[in-house]
């Protein structure tokens, strides 16, 4: 990210940094309304309390008058009290926008991330950026939550100095007498002077502070990829899912605490202690050094032109007072202007990642009768899902590869789904049946030919419409730490007799009846302590009834029994014809003994359907891939019955 934070112009920190106002703009106008109102106000109120109180001492050590003072203490107490108050409330208003607008910050990653062109969500590009994202995000709040701030920041320093130079301008205007002999006050070059030393000062601090600020912009990069290494590592250790195999192959000692120790980053005398005791100490030193000699000669000028007779005693504090605010406002306005232009980097990366083009999903023709009909309210519309004879489905010669491979996954597939008929994909492990199903769901497009629905390319198709003509239980399917009945349902407000009626064709009713709140029964404890934990096999037949769920025109279950015990298993394959009714079924297994209720089988075999036919068909042929890999598992429940058998 420094490499990157070089190149940027400040013309370019100033484009991007337009380009997130934008954004933030629609998403929360109130934070920036706050933040700017806090700002200012933090800048304000000091000011005020300095130009009263100067008014009680100038008072004080003039006439004394009682009334006077009197109204100037309660003008100051009032006013104190109104403007904290003030203070509080805007400070009240604005945390609770920053918390709404955080939210709405990573809801537009989110929205970013789900909208996304499936195989972008696999392309390393998209994986970096985003990191990065997160990164930048945790590590300094960088990207578009600190455009937002900085925005509110620099009008506070904008205030503080218009502030400044209001309440000093009767400092350079108000002259000495000039028969004291401080005469000379009141010369011009007294002021160019007096306004050189300010300026020089002003630049000189955000010098400073620019290379103390540069010292950790030199660190970034390996302060960010230290951070990922800490927190890969660290999220790794305390992953439930991983905490077997940590303890069975002692990965913690082995494997995250080598890693975490190699990172010299965070440790003591590491990069980062260097740099912040090493040269980046060294400038802030430098820059809070001249601040207080800024002031010191504010204070020796200020004194003088008192002590001269130019104004009264109580004037001091104000003038210093204001002087003070002038030097901050400067010097804190280019030093945001600086940080600015160093979060460019981060906005430049975040609207990269947002500018990934979505090409993928662009189809706009409706499919009939491709309702959501998951909702209550939804279950009897005229418009759900017909039945899947009207859904003809054609793989033309398609060939494909995955972004970034050389290898074909997919070579000259051609095939039709029979509608209503059931169809077995079978193969060796890396053969192409679950790329396969991916192309079919349009997860991604063919590199070469076609695939058809009722004759038109997928493409063209509204993208909403067409995946809803797939229920699928993918290999590697998740539920959600959310209530049973919503995890079946994929909707708040559904179907209870429908989903119940579902998960007990999945075989999931004697399980259902010992959760403790029925459908309304949590998964897992990550949002409800009371939630239950289900086994792999338990997850599974949840997924099943999910897909049964939705009523989609096709079902495809990859490797849907893997997890289940045999009686299971056996009940799912005993009910499959009942549970998949007239729906077009595809169906991946490595159980060649479960595919033969299937109308037809294909067999892949390196991205090629090598073999299709019926089982009796596929069998027959003993030089064929199907033959030999049914012989293999024959072979193995064979030896096994030999072997067990006697018992
Ligand atoms: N995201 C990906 N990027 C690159 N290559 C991939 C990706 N996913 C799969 N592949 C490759 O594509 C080929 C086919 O994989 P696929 O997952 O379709 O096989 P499969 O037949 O379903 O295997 P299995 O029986 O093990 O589930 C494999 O060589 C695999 O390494």
């Amino acid at each position: 990210m420094n490499q990157e934070n070089e190149k940027i112009s400040f013309t370019e920190a100033i484009r991007w940094q337009g380009r997130s106002w934008k954004v933030l703009g629609s998403l929360c106008p109130s934070l920036f309304i706050s933040g700017i109102l806090y700002e200012v106000s933090n800048a304000a109120i000091p000011l005020v309390e300095v130009w009263l109180s100067a008014r009680i001492l100038n008072e004080l050590v003039s006439e004394r008058d009682p009334r006077i003072l009197f109204r100037l203490v309660v003008i100051q107490l009032v006013s104190s009290a109104v403007l904290a108050a003030g203070r509080a409330l805007l400070l009240r208003w604005k945390n609770y926008e920053e918390a709404v607008c955080s939210q709405g910050v990573e809801k537009i990653y989110i929205d970013k991330m789900i909208g996304m062109d499936f195989e972008n969500i696999d392309s390393q590009y998209v994986y970096d950026t985003y990191s990065q994202i997160c990164q930048s995000d945790n590590w300094g709040g960088w990207g578009l939550k600190d455009s937002i701030y900085r925005t509110a920041q620099m009008a506070g320093q904008l205030a503080r100095i218009v502030g400044g130079v209001g309440l000093s301008v009767t400092l350079f205007a108000s002259k000495v007498p000039v028969d004291g002999g401080y005469g000379w006050l009141n010369h011009p070059l007294c002021l160019v002077v007096i306004l050189g030393i300010l300026l020089f000062v002003t630049l000189f601090s955000f010098v400073c502070s620019d290379k103390a600020n540069g010292c950790v912009d030199k660190a970034s990069g390996e302060i960010m990829l230290s951070n990922r290494f800490f927190a890969f590592f660290g999220n790794m250790c305390t992953e439930r899912e991983r905490a077997a195999d940590l303890r069975v192959y002692e990965q913690q000692e082995n494997v995250c605490n080598p890693y975490m120790e190699r990172m010299d980053m965070f440790r003591r005398g590491g990069v980062l202690a260097k740099t912040f005791a090493g040269p980046m100490g060294l400038w802030n030193g430098l820059s809070a050094s001249l601040s207080a000699i800024l002031t010191g000669a504010v204070y020796l000028f200020v004194c003088m032109k008192a002590w001269a007779g130019a104004f009264g005693v109580g004037s001091i504090a104000q003038y210093v007072g204001a002087i003070t605010s002038l030097f901050l406002g400067l010097t804190n306005l280019l030093r945001s202007l600086g940080v600015m232009r160093f979060n460019a980097a981060y906005l430049k990366n975040t609207f990269a990642f947002l500018d990934i083009p979505d090409k993928m999903y662009q189809g706009s023709r409706p499919i009939e009768g491709t309702a959501d009909n998951r909702t209550a309210a939804g279950k009897g519309l005229p418009d759900q899902p017909a039945s899947n004879k009207e859904f003809e489905i054609e793989f033309r010669d398609v060939s494909f590869k995955y972004p970034g491979s050389q290898d074909y996954a997919l070579r000259h597939v051609t095939m039709a789904f029979k509608m209503g008929r059931r169809t077995a994909v079978v193969g060796m492990n890396g053969s192409g049946k679950t790329t396969f199903i991916k192309l079919l769901c349009r997860m991604y497009d063919p590199t070469e030919g076609q695939i058809l629905l009722n004759g038109v390319d997928i493409r063209q198709y509204r993208y909403s419409d067409y995946i809803r003509l797939f229920s699928v239980v993918f290999q590697d399917f998740v539920l959600f730490a959310l209530p049973l009945g919503e995890n079946v349902a994929g909707v708040k407000d559904y179907d209870r007799e429908r989903v119940k009626e579902c998960l007990e064709k999945a075989g999931f009713s004697r399980r259902l009846d010992k959760m403790p709140d029925g459908l309304d029964t949590y998964l897992y404890k990550d949002l409800d302590k009371e939630g239950v934990e289900v086994s792999g096999g338990e997850a599974q037949k949840i997924a099943i009834a999910r897909t049964l769920y939705k009523d989609a025109p096709f079902v495809i279950l990859d490797e849907p029994t893997a997890a289940l015990d045999p009686v299971a298993e056996m009940e799912i394959y005993s009910k499959f014809n009942d549970i998949i009714e007239d729906k077009t079924a595809v169906y991946i297994s490595h159980r060649l003994s479960s595919c033969q209720f299937c109308d037809e089988i294909l067999v892949f075999d390196q991205g090629r359907i090598v073999q299709r036919g019926s089982h009796q068909i596929l069998v027959a042929d003993t030089k064929g891939k199907y033959c030999e890999m049914w012989t293999a598992q024959a072979q193995y429940y064979q030896d096994g019955e030999q072997k067990f058998a006697p018992l």
